[in-house]
């Protein structure tokens, strides 16, 4: 059976669970593909740590020209993360005519455009079904499954280390703290964990989605982005009582000619599908204009289920080289996204606010809200220490200008603080 031979470079979580998938699947992969996948050569920064993993007949290095330069590697897999050098290298593996498949979301989201034109110029593949939502298989099938509807709205949990410190803090009462470190061991983070918990990597990836489900590019300015490292316990603990979950949700809305994107902390009904995925897995809900609610689930990080996607792309390109039909663009970009009217996005909000325990302070609160024509539908008073009471307010649907001006007039007293506000996702 005729071979092909493949670069990976990067050998941690992922690269790890990719070795390991080639090497149990291979029987499966020939009879699909036709072809007998071989990991020829492994790029990494410290090849003594590795050296152990390795087996003998593969090239073990630290110099990533020995894949660009060797003409018999046809496919680069880059599972190394960030932006620098890994755009320099899937440019020069591309221009070299290597297929690339990447799990890379930085990447893609900040110039998977223009690698993408690297790669259509070269007629080379360059595919990252890995890039979103780990092991669930999101853009192909958003790509063919959606290809004769419109997509209104896609949304979701796309980001598997929030979504598991959200849950070790709800079912275990963990510190944030600890269930960072835990996410970290168990590879779900980024080596770097910031973009994680800031909401920058689920960001990343609803660019991704936005691009394959209306065909627009978002810039990251453009999306309003929140994390989850100041939600506390007490919040937590609140949301479970008025019935909701608080989830990092990524949320991505056809509005007029444009899309409104956001990330942040949201509190689903405890009903709802979303807020009935725990730990690090992912949920993806795509709403069609034929089709309705849809809803993938499935393991958002990790070795192996993130492995099983970019195996599932380099399927793709072996069937591709097999057939000659290379270079065929695997995004959808077709233009940016226009500027949208956000007067129009309305939403609930849960609003934690810590005031003085002296008469009249929740009244200058409402009296604010009627000002601004919001209002609410529940409300709780509790003791926050000696001096000062906790209010939770869970408001009526009311728009972001709304909601700027209430915080910005809040503001103004000194004896009352917002600690928090949220979005709360309806039914
Ligand atoms: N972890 C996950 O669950 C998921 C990760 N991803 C994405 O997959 C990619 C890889 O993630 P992950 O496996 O977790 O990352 P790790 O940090 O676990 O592994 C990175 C690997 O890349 C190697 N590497 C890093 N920089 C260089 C360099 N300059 N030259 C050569 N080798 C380098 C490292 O080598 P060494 O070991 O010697 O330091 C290491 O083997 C990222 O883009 C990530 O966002 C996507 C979905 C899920
Ligand atoms: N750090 C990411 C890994 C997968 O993309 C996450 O936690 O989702």
């Amino acid at each position: 059976m005729e071979k092909i031979n493949i670069g990976l470079i990067g050998l941690g979580t992922v690269g790890s669970g990719v070795l390991e998938m080639i090497s149990n699947n291979q029987d499966k992969i020939s009879n699909i593909t036709g072809r007998e996948l071989i990991i020829k050569t492994i790029v990494v920064r410290n090849v003594a740590k590795h050296r152990e993993e390795v087996a003998d007949d593969i090239l073990l290095t630290d110099d990533v020209n020995d894949v660009i330069n060797d003409p018999d590697i046809k496919i680069a897999v880059e599972v190394m993360g960030g932006i620098n050098p890994a755009k320099q290298i899937i440019t020069d593996l591309l221009n070299a005519h290597k297929h690339v498949v990447t799990a890379n979301k930085d990447l893609i989201a900040s110039h998977g455009d223009e690698l993408a034109k690297i790669a259509h110029k070269n007629t080379a593949d360059l595919v990252y079904e890995a890039s979103v939502a780990g092991g669930i298989p999101i853009l192909r099938t958003i790509v063919n499954s959606f290809a004769a509807d419109e997509i209104l709205e896609v949304k979701g949990i796309v980001n598997g280390t929030t979504n598991y410190i959200l849950t070790q803090m709800q079912q275990k009462s963990w510190s944030y703290e600890d269930a960072l470190k835990k996410a970290q061991e168990l590879g779900f983070a980024e080596s770097d964990p910031t973009n994680d918990v800031a909401g920058i990597d689920a960001t990343y990836k609803m660019i991704i989605l936005s691009q394959f489900s209306f065909g627009s590019h978002i810039a990251l300015e453009d999306i309003n982005i929140e994390g989850i490292q100041n939600i506390k316990l007490e919040d937590v603990t609140q949301a479970a009582k008025f019935g909701y979950t608080i989830k990092l949700l990524g949320i991505a809305t056809r509005v007029g000619n444009g899309i409104f994107a956001e990330v942040a902390p949201v509190l689903v009904p405890s009903d709802h599908p979303l807020a009935t995925i725990h730990n690090e897995n992912n949920a993806v809900m795509v709403t069609g204009q034929a089709v309705g609610e849809t809803l993938f689930y499935g393991p958002g990080a990790g070795g192996l289920p993130t492995a099983n996607s970019v195996l599932s792309d380099i399927v793709s390109v072996t069937k591709n080289i097999v057939l000659g039909t290379t270079g065929n663009t695997f995004n959808n970009y077709q233009h940016e996204s226009e500027p949208i009217d956000k007067s129009n996005v309305i939403y609930p909000y849960y609003l934690s606010l810590q005031m003085k325990d002296i008469p009249g302070q929740i009244l200058k609160v409402t009296k604010l809200m009627t000002e601004l024509g919001a209002s609410f539908s529940q409300i709780v008073q509790t003791k926050a220490n000696d001096t000062e009471a906790r209010v939770i307010f869970i408001t009526h649907s009311m728009s972001k200008d709304q909601l700027k001006t209430l915080k910005e007039e809040i503001a103004k007293f000194d004896s009352i603080s917002l600690n928090a506000a949220y979005k709360v996702l309806e039914n």
